[in-house]
């Protein structure tokens, strides 16, 4: 293979990496039609349309239904493979939309079975994410616009932002009011004292969706003219109870970033709002790989960190898979509640980096759903019902039978309950902290007993593959890496090179 430095670019070069993209491209087989039910917490993927200055470079990503194979110039150490071969990789969504779709057919596909879910009373979202210059502030705006015409029982309407640890009221006389977050009866995290702005009219909510993007934190970077530097939450509240919120999210920084701020002359501000943006996504990335690992079932005590920053705290609701879909006994088991709109850049660079970062959490939220969905089907101590988890208890026997009373809830229920939790339960029954340590230890090792059984007798769990590669980012695992040249329609080759260019 003939290498040249990556700096070396040429018209010539490029239409070769574009011929390779092509071979590559034609190879796929045509992707299956969307899902016909759609699980409680969605991922989906939208490529952004390149922008004029990135129209010198091949685009770094192919949509294909439930995958994104993204794209990089074959080579290493900073050299390029001089006939145009580029490397690929797949990564796992639910459903992805190419750069040529319309915002219609997106809202269709990831909003209006929400719509239905937050009619029948359920609290839904819709999280746009990805990296800085991605979409996710066209997308969200766009959506919410399709979703106030789609919504007839829209009765008020709030909007918050959060940089760092400060909560702001969007809505509020004089606007940017700072609000507390607090965490109610129920443990859930809320923000106190929200305007609720009344609306009775389409025209109403849209003006009131302009008041709060007036009012957002926004600044001028090299990246995005118009970049967010607030994590957005919008919520159209419905007259039945139920809500839609659209969160979307500032996005991540990388050192090119800061670089370019440094050259626009306001590189503290910047600085503070990066590490703040940086941050708090960090919490909510480590929220999603842990609820993986959590889903996955290897270990029964992991714990996902969501009382870390703001962010987690507010989006519990929508990212913990335990707490989807609001009906069932124990939460969870009902409809559709949450759409993740993973955003990326076709182009490469920083760009590209960011791309495959995003993707692999995309993918670590499909694993995470895709494992709680097998959950539900498992039919362990953790699918007992209440009636079940009291005889279990009082089989305990002796002082168990009286402390039985207090246990009066689902397996899943006492699953994810915590041990402190379990403590006071016995000890206000009369129990010790020894009783509550044996009925919290013991089933939880059960509920591990139960799973490692069905998983050898080959039962409901799939096996999933290993963790998604990165591409040099950091990822170890087997990544699904195959070389495509120009002219080299449909042939691939396993690649062994840990090449970093992007
Ligand atoms: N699907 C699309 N079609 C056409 N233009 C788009 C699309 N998505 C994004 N854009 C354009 O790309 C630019 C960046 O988009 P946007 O501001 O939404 O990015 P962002 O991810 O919200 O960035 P930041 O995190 O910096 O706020 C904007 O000029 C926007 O109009």
């Amino acid at each position: 293979m003939a290498f040249q430095p990556q700096t070396e670019d040429s018209a010539a070069l490029l239409a070769l990496q574009n011929e390779s993209l092509l071979s590559f491209n034609s190879s796929l087989p045509p992707p299956p039609h969307p899902p016909s039910s759609i699980p409680p917490s969605y991922v989906v993927c939208r490529v952004r349309p390149p922008l004029p200055s990135e129209a010198d470079s091949f685009s770094r990503v192919t949509p294909s239904g439930p995958a994104v194979h993204v794209h990089k110039p074959a080579g290493k150490a900073g050299l390029v493979d001089a006939t145009g071969k580029i490397v690929s990789k797949k990564f796992q969504v639910h459903s992805s939309f190419s750069s040529s779709s319309t915002n219609s057919e997106v809202y269709e596909a990831c909003c209006q079975d929400l719509v239905k879910s937050a009619a029948g009373g359920q609290d839904t979202f819709v999280i746009c994410y990805g990296q800085t210059g991605s979409g996710k502030t066209y997308t969200a705006t766009s959506l919410m616009t399709l979703a106030t015409s789609d919504l007839d029982s829209v009765s008020h309407v709030s909007s918050f932002e959060l940089r760092g640890a400060v909560c702001s009221d969007l809505l509020s006389t004089p606007p940017r009011n700072e609000r507390k977050v607090r965490t109610d009866e129920s443990g859930t995290d809320v923000v106190q004292h929200l305007e609720l702005a009344p609306v009775s009219s389409r025209g109403e909510i849209e003006a009131l969706l302009r008041t709060a993007a007036e009012f957002r934190s926004t600044a001028s970077t090299l990246a995005n003219p118009q970049s967010s530097r607030s994590h957005c939450f919008t919520q159209l509240h419905l007259e039945g109870g139920g809500s839609l919120t659209f969160v979307d999210l500032a996005g991540a920084e990388g050192k090119e970033d800061l670089a370019a701020h440094c050259e626009m002359g306001n590189a503290e501000e910047r600085l503070k709002e990066m590490k703040e943006i940086n941050g708090s996504l960090g919490d909510l990335k480590e929220c999603i790989r842990l609820n993986l690992e959590k889903a996955k079932g290897r270990s029964a005590r992991v714990h996902v960190p969501y009382r870390r920053s703001l962010l987690t705290r507010l989006l519990r609701r929508a990212l913990d898979p335990e707490l989807q879909g609001g009906g069932g006994e124990g939460g969870g088991g009902g409809g559709h509640s949450t759409t993740f709109l993973a955003h990326v850049a076709p182009g490469g660079g920083s760009q590209f980096k960011g791309t495959v970062n995003t993707l692999n959490y995309a993918e670590f939220m499909v694993k995470a759903s895709r494992e709680e969905e097998e959950r539900k089907e498992f039919k362990g101590p953790e699918a007992w019902s209440k009636s079940q988890v009291v005889e279990w208890v009082k089989g305990l026997g002796g002082e168990y039978v009286a402390l039985s009373e207090v246990f009066v809830l689902t397996g899943k229920q006492l699953h994810i309950m915590w041990q402190g939790d379990v403590v006071k339960r016995v000890i206000a029954a009369g129990g010790t902290e020894a009783n509550a340590e044996l009925i919290y230890n013991t089933f939880r090792d059960m509920v591990a007993d139960a799973k490692k059984k069905a998983r050898k007798e080959g039962g409901a769990r799939r096996k999933l593959g290993p963790p998604p590669a990165g591409f040099g980012a950091g990822a170890k695992g087997g990544a699904e890496a195959l070389i495509y040249g120009a002219g080299m329609s449909g042939e691939c080759v396993e690649n062994s090179s840990k090449g970093g260019n992007a």
